[in-house]
């Protein structure tokens, strides 16, 4: 599954929902047992979640928007197929998030390809099911360092971390997830699907018990006039980094 948003890959509504579909529509078709997923945006695997769905909307439409971040985590976590990220660039925030909820990650060693949750460094904060995931990735104490300095890992610190499993030649990226994917495909799909859901479940059902909740305390939290600056200063220097 190749993602093409261009410029940056940025999960908009549209983008999000498309994806959905065709996630669905792959765990439908019983001929697909996994999926590798890379992007078509050279150097950028995704910009994470897009700013301009956060910044200067309504309530309704920042639910609307958070209800598909959260639809499209839960799928991909929960998802029944083998999912393999072939990491080849950047993957900041949300699309670091995408990386962790695949079953193994594979990242392409260029050292501008950095992966972590930076959300504080827009002065914003990640919400406790991306923090459990990274927790569950990496451990509490690295996580806690990360996820408050907003580290955004280049591909040799992000392997010793583990916040990836692999880092390869860039030119090795999609070869080495296909090896990766024979090598998962050889294990019986019920066994490794049951095991996979008792380890995620109770890390989704976190999210499951009170997605309205998180809805409206997202909605409370990026509708307040200091985020809303945050949002618009961090916009203003992506900006102005072109010249
Ligand atoms: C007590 C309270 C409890 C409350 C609990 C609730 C908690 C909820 C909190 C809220 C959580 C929100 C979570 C958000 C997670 C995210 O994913 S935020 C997004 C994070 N992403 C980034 O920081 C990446 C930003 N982008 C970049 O760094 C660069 O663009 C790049 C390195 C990816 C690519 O660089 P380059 O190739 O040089 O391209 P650019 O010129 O920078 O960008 C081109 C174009 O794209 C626009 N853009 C880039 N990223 C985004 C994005 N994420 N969203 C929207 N748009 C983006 C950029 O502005 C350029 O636009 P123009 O061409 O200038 O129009």
């Amino acid at each position: 599954m190749k993602m093409r948003n261009p410029p940056v890959n940025s999960l908009s509504l549209e983008f999000l929902t498309e994806l959905l579909i065709s996630l669905e529509k792959l765990e439908n078709d019983k001929t697909f047992r996994g999926i590798i997923i890379t992007s078509d945006c050279p150097g950028i695997f995704s910009a994470g979640l897009d700013l301009l769905e956060m910044y200067g909307r309504d309530p309704a439409h920042c639910a609307e928007y958070w209800k598909a971040v959260q639809e499209l985590w839960l799928r991909v976590y929960l998802s029944n197929l083998v999912v393999i990220g072939a990491i080849n660039g950047i993957s900041p925030a949300g699309g670091c998030l995408l990386s962790l909820s695949c079953d193994y990650r594979v990242l392409a060693n260029n050292p501008k390809y950095a992966i972590g949750l930076n959300e504080t460094l827009l002065g914003i904060i990640a919400p406790f099911w991306f923090k459990d995931v990274l927790v569950n990735t990496i451990g509490h104490r690295a996580a806690e360092r990360a996820l408050q300095l907003g580290f955004l890992f280049p591909p040799s610190d992000a392997l010793q971390v583990g916040i990836v499993d692999q880092v390869v030649p860039e030119d090795q990226v999609q070869s080495t997830a296909r090896s990766v994917m024979a090598q998962w495909l050889a294990i019986p799909d019920h066994a490794r699907q049951l095991t996979k859901n008792l380890v995620r479940k109770p890390t989704a059902d976190r999210l499951l018990q009170q997605r309205d909740a998180d809805i409206q305390n997202f909605v409370r939290f990026i509708s307040r006039d200091s985020i809303q600056k945050s949002l618009h200063v961090y916009l203003e220097k992506l900006k102005q980094k072109k010249g």
